[in-house]
């Protein structure tokens, strides 16, 4: 089994005891009565690089990274640097978060948020959107044929907007055939956790022109930032370094001066 197989059985066995807990027919009801979701497109496509700032305490690579007790004062931090979002995950074996850290930042912030989690099933979108949740990854790797293109029309018909991971070539091609607009590419293999940094600029020419691109995972500082701008990156998508630096506003803007 790969690391991502075991984080899944994981988020399955947790999914199961939620699903017990509340029935999609009362999630669907919370919905109904979700705040309104806020589109990420425009300031993701705007000139410059966006900074899509992650709430991450901790990850499976890394162990502990920061306790924030305060998931929304973080996030408030990002906000104040020019974060034109904020990534929440929501995985808690490995991850250790959580769906009301979502809540709670989604209520602290004026931006859009993405819940960021292993999404193998509709109810994970349907629980994203009534958390507030406006945007929602899908991980290709993660994903068969029939399940990407399901999730991803889910997602659409909720009113998310699907960020869509993939770590190669042939992840790419099935990211473009179900319609994705935002394409993050994962630097980090989930199967083994490897990061390697080059990966985003020998895929990014590779994400057909018009479609959002995304620089995920081991992004270090401004001048991480600078070089994904010169390999065509539109968003980076930043945790580690944010949340073990000691100023998030000051760290998220300063990357996205490097990036202009
Ligand atoms: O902490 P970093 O290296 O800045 O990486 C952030 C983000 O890319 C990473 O958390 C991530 C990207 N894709 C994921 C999928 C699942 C869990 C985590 C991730």
């Amino acid at each position: 089994m790969t690391v991502l197989d075991e984080i899944i059985v994981g988020v399955r066995e947790d999914l199961a005891e939620r699903e017990r807990a509340v029935p999609a027919a009362r999630l669907a009801e919370q919905v109904a009565g979700a705040p309104a979701p806020r589109d990420p497109m425009p300031a993701f496509t705007a000139p410059g690089v966006s900074v899509l700032a992650e709430v991450k305490r901790a990850s499976p690579s890394r162990g502990d990274l920061a306790q924030i007790a305060d998931p929304a004062a973080l996030a408030a931090r990002y906000a104040a640097g020019g974060a034109a979002a904020i990534s929440v995950l929501t995985e808690r074996r490995r991850f250790r978060g959580s769906l009301d850290d979502l809540v709670s930042v989604r209520a602290a912030v004026e931006v859009p948020v993405l819940r960021k989690d292993f999404i193998v099933t509709d109810y994970q979108l349907i629980e994203a959107r009534a958390a507030g949740a406006d945007l929602a990854l899908l991980i290709v790797a993660a994903l068969d044929d029939a399940q990407l293109r399901d999730l991803h029309a889910t997602a659409v018909e909720l009113g998310l907007t699907p960020l869509v991971e993939v770590h190669d070539e042939a992840e790419i091609e099935r990211a473009v055939a179900v319609g994705a607009r935002l394409v993050g590419v994962n630097n980090r293999n989930l199967k083994t956790l490897a990061v390697d940094p080059a990966t985003f600029a020998r895929l990014a020419p590779l994400v057909p022109e018009g479609v959002c691109r995304v620089n995920e995972s081991g992004i270090t500082g401004p001048a991480d930032v600078a070089a994904s701008r010169a390999a065509g990156a539109d968003v980076v998508l930043v945790g580690e370094a944010l949340v073990t630096g000691d100023d998030p506003a000051a760290a998220v803007q300063a990357m996205i001066d490097a990036g202009r």
